[in-house]
């Protein structure tokens, strides 16, 4: 049965409504399909899809999207009437389906939908829901769940949020920017879908991602929701499942390489920055083969940063510097850590580069305490250890590639498996950024007992949960109560009996990126610096009490969330003053800016979150 004909059996409750919307004498659109009469609609672009009359959602044909300035806000491919009933179905029998896998996830999808219908109606009360109750919704809203929405995003895929760009609107992009209705956007999360989490490639499915990022946004950083917008550049995917879907939402063809991915991506940050010059882009989960690149292509003209590699670098070292006060050190020991990192890619080397550059700054900031610093760092792939030996070394890794001298002088060589190399270097900290859940096996944790640390550390950063390099249960009980444990998805502190308390700290770039968005926006500084971003590291560090990191409690709770934002802003907004690239925000001048003290910078920034409370409506004709 089509949808025409089964929407309009005569005895439907959606044909009576028809029926009793034609007496009074409205046009509606499933009137259409008695005739070829047109309906006339009142209202264009997003108003359209938010009026469940009118909606034909992703069935709107590409001549009618251009005729109803609709291009780029739906996801790219046409659906016919039949095809969505068909997702929807799917989408339905999905959650039996999970039901039989297993309660936890079936509860968080469900919980995950009743809140985006909440997001879809009610802003305000959304985020009021969100902000009250963020340690129990933030891992339905970001990771863990997030990554589950993503993977069945073309079937839960309601209303559109936020904006699609396509390699099919090259030469577009400049006039359908203009097709999102708010006039002022502050803060875009963009992403190719490339890689999502440790999902790998999920194509147009990825928005999920950029639009949970901003949901922090708001949610931590107190940006105006209204002044959002998640963006995904659909450049096609290789994910070959998706490519044979024939219910998936997005461009059906390989991903766009070389010149021609550049232009659709240059393209994109031209249309974005000439509608709002201000605006701050942040890059999400691209693969490392594009993050690196495009981040050195666009950080000094525009203002943008890479969470995954900027982000995650600064609160991997407000980590790590956690881990050495918890030894009862100095902050100042840091460049004594052996460190072996699990994971070359985008977060993996955006923190040893970062942490490198920690260390050489404690050593004296020259180029021989550089020098020097680089061989605190061990790096594994999935070709085991990196040295010098390896063949076609991607040129982001090869200053952290060992010495073949000095591996060999370790009973080491090149591709050494990661159990070898924690066994012969006995690191102070094992830190997984590879998306390989369960890497740090039973072997691989055994042998960190012959860490020379007092308090070795396990930073098992890789999300979302089943992608953790190991668990806190498996940790804590391997190396014992001493050990300090991080995972990137939250999960539950363990109980090791005789009342004490294994900490799991979460190691997410949720504790920075709102503030270093914040502090930019507010600053208005011209480009987010290294200094902006190490200055957010260390307010991240400098956070934590004493006597919370002697219990090995590294990072703070996420009901704090907001008040850690605002102290990480207000340091991003003082460093931006101190190196000249402040130009100021709405009516604090960049000469205001430079008055304002610490105390002052902090109460800037209060005053400029949103909360959501209800604003009083008044009504004006056009
Ligand atoms: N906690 C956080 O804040 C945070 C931030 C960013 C990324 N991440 C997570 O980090 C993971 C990696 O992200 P990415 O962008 O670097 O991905 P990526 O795909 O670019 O890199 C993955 C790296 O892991 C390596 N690898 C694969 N198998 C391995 C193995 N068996 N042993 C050792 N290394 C292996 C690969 O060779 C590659 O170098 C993802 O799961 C992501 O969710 C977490
Ligand atoms: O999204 C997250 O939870 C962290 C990070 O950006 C990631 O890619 O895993
Ligand atoms: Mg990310």
């Amino acid at each position: 049965m089509t949808l025409s004909s089964s929407l309009l059996r005569r005895s439907s409750p959606i044909h009576r409504l028809i029926s009793a919307a034609s007496v009074a004498g409205s046009s509606r659109p499933f009137t259409t399909s008695e005739g070829s009469r047109p309906s006339i609609v009142h209202k264009r672009s997003i108003d359209i899809l938010h009026d469940p009359w009118f909606n034909k959602g992703t069935a709107f044909s590409m001549t009618e999207r251009d005729r109803l300035d609709l291009r780029g806000l739906l996801p790219p491919t046409v659906m016919s009437p039949q095809q969505q009933i068909d997702r929807f179905m799917v989408d339905l029998k999905k959650l039996e389906h999970h039901a039989r896998d297993g309660p936890s996830d079936t509860n968080a999808l469900a919980k995950w939908r009743i809140l985006n219908r909440c997001h879809d109606r009610n802003e305000t009360l959304y985020y009021k829901v969100l902000i009250d109750n963020i340690e129990e919704y933030a891992p339905i809203v970001y990771t863990p769940t997030v990554g589950l929405v993503c993977q069945n995003y073309s079937g839960l895929f309601r209303r559109p949020r936020g904006m699609y760009f396509s390699a099919e609107d090259r030469g577009e992009m400049m006039s359908m920017v203009y097709n999102w209705p708010a006039e002022q956007v502050d803060m875009i999360v963009v992403t190719d879908g490339s890689r999502i989490l440790g999902l790998g490639d999920l194509g147009v499915q990825g928005i999920g991602i950029a639009i949970g990022k901003l949901d922090l946004y708001v949610a931590a950083a107190g940006i105006n929701p209204q002044r959002v917008l998640p963006v995904m550049i659909d450049v096609g995917t290789n994910n070959e499942k998706l490519l044979k879907d024939p219910l998936y939402l997005g461009l059906q063809e390989h991903r766009l390489d070389g010149e021609a991915y550049l232009s659709v991506i240059d393209e994109f940050m031209e249309a974005v920055f000439t509608r709002w010059p201000h605006v701050i882009v942040q890059f999400e989960d691209f693969q490392s083969k594009w993050a690196f690149k495009l981040l050195e292509r666009y950080r000094n003209t525009y203002r943008m940063f890479n969470d995954d590699v900027q982000g995650t670098a600064g609160v991997a070292i407000a980590g790590l510097l956690g881990a050495v006060r918890a030894q009862g050190r100095p902050m100042i020991d840091f460049p004594k850590q052996k460190i072996v990192v699990a994971g070359a890619g985008s977060a993996g080397l955006g923190v040893v580069n970062a942490a490198r550059k920690t260390m050489a700054r404690m050593l004296g900031n020259n180029e021989s305490a550089f020098e020097s610093a680089r061989s605190q760092f061990w790096l594994v792939d999935a070709k085991g250890l990196i040295t010098e030996e390896r063949p076609n070394i991607d040129p982001n890794a090869l200053p952290f590639a060992r010495k073949l001298r000095d591996v060999e002088h370790q009973g080491l060589r090149e591709g050494a498996s990661l159990v070898e190399v924690v066994n012969k270097v006995k690191p102070d900290v094992l830190l997984g950024l590879s998306a390989v859940g369960g890497l740090f096996s039973k072997e691989v944790l055994e042998a960190l007992k012959g860490s020379s640390s007092t308090r070795p550390a396990v930073f098992a950063m890789s999300n979302p949960t089943k992608n953790a390099e190991c668990t806190p249960e498996e940790a804590f009980s391997i190396l014992g109560e001493h050990v300090i444990f991080a995972s990137g998805s939250p999960c539950s502190d363990v109980n090791l009996g005789d009342d004490k308390i294994g900490h799991c700290n979460q190691g997410n770039n949720m504790y920075l990126f709102p503030g270093i968005g914040l502090g930019t926006l507010l600053s208005g500084a011209r480009v987010v610096s290294d200094g902006m971003l190490q200055a957010a590291a260390e307010c991240l560090a400098a956070y934590m009490k004493e006597e919370e990191v002697l219990k090995g409690i590294i990072y703070p709770s996420i009901s704090s969330i907001r008040d850690i934002t605002k102290e990480v802003a207000a340091a991003v907004i003082q460093e931006a003053v101190a190196e000249d690239l402040a130009e100021g925000y709405r009516d604090m001048d960049a000469r205001e800016l430079q008055r304002l003290d610490k105390e002052e910078t902090l109460e800037y920034v209060k005053n400029n979150m949103w909360n959501p409370v209800y604003p009083t409506l008044v009504y004006k004709k056009d």
